[in-house]
């Protein structure tokens, strides 16, 4: 796992000299931004300095667009994955709403404060500074003061357009899992801390984990999905309805229930990562509870037999 340093009042920007980074938000560390941070660790073993990957605490659409936010991690996540995808370092850049509002000149003046890295690895579209109006030329600029290698990559793209943290936002949102899985590279998976739910699941004849995961990190679309349940170190194969049960929707709060194969115990307090892997069907409002709880276990046993 690489350091992770926050790029604050008491950072040495020493810490730039020689190395090469990859810029950007990076949400999802998709396969798309993989390849960005390939190509630094690739220039960082050319030139002997160090790879890294330099980010922000959180993602500047938390300050610009929070209600159409649907993030593909938390931000913590996102750091650790940054921090695990094979770079030397990660630098974490506090995203301020002063630090948002400088020009593109002084915004890379803050970031790295007269210490220039050997090479900036980016995407040919990426943009920073004051209303993002900070573009490739103008890094190509600052760069031919300062002597630093711009290279502004074409996106890496699949089945003929850009892999995108976006464009997995939109077929995450259409439910379409397994490709927004291949371009990620990964399962799509939500995490969430166990709360308690209304306890019908057990009398019904399933039991599952209720979590309430914030809209903002909830790019998924509703519906039930086949997953892999990670909880205190194991993993279990699941059936997962995303969404407020529509039969219960004037009581229901949990935005995502799991019912764990396998498990019988107490989660309630506990951190439990899901791993989205299928598309089993629609989310439905049941007029019926036996209609209900025969699909239910109908989608649990296509989970026990196929994943
Ligand atoms: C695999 C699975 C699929 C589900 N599908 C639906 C559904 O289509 N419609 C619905 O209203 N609730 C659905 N539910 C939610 C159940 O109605 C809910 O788990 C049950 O009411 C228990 O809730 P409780 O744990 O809050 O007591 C599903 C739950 C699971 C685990
Ligand atoms: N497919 C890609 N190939 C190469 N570089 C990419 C690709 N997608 C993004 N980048 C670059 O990776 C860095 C991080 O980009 P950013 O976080 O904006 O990701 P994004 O996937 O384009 O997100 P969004 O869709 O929200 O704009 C930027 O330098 C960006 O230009």
């Amino acid at each position: 796992m690489a350091e992770i340093y926050r790029v604050d009042a008491s950072f040495d920007h020493g810490f730039f000299k020689g190395t090469s980074c990859a810029f950007g938000v990076f949400d999802g560390v998709h396969r798309g931004h993989r390849f960005l941070l390939d190509c630094a660790r690739a220039t960082a073993s050319e030139n002997g300095g160090a790879s890294v990957a330099l980010t922000f605490d959180i993602d500047p659409d938390e300050v610009f667009h929070p209600t159409r936010l649907k993030k593909l991690m938390t931000n913590e996540e996102r750091v650790l994955m940054l921090a695990d995808s094979g770079v030397d370092a990660v630098a974490v850049l506090p995203f301020t709403r002063d630090f948002a509002a400088s020009s593109p000149e002084e915004f890379l003046v803050q970031t790295f404060d007269g210490t220039v890295p050997s090479c900036l690895h980016v995407g040919y579209d990426f943009k920073f500074g004051a209303r993002a109006a900070g573009t490739v030329r103008d890094l190509d600029a600052w760069a031919a003061e300062g002597g630093t290698d711009v290279q502004a990559h074409d996106l890496k793209s699949d089945d003929g357009a850009p892999i995108t943290a976006t464009r997995i936002r939109l077929l995450l949102a259409d439910g379409d899992i397994e490709e927004a899985n291949h371009l990620l590279g990964r399962p799509y998976f939500m995490t969430g801390v166990v709360e308690p739910g209304r306890g019908e699941g057990a009398d019904l004849g399933f039991r599952t984990a209720n979590l309430t995961v914030p809209d903002q990190m909830r790019p998924l679309g509703d519906g039930v999905y086949a997953a892999y349940a990670h909880v205190d170190g194991a993993r279990y194969k699941a059936a997962v309805n995303v969404g407020v049960a529509a039969t219960f929707a004037d009581r229901a709060t949990a935005t995502c229930e799991v019912h764990l194969l396998d498990f019988s115990g107490d989660l309630y307090g506990k951190p439990v990562k899901v791993e989205f892997l299928h598309w089993l069907r629609e989310m439905r409002k049941f007029d019926d509870l036996d209609e209900l709880v025969s699909t239910v276990k109908g989608n649990i046993a296509w989970v026990r037999e196929n994943l």
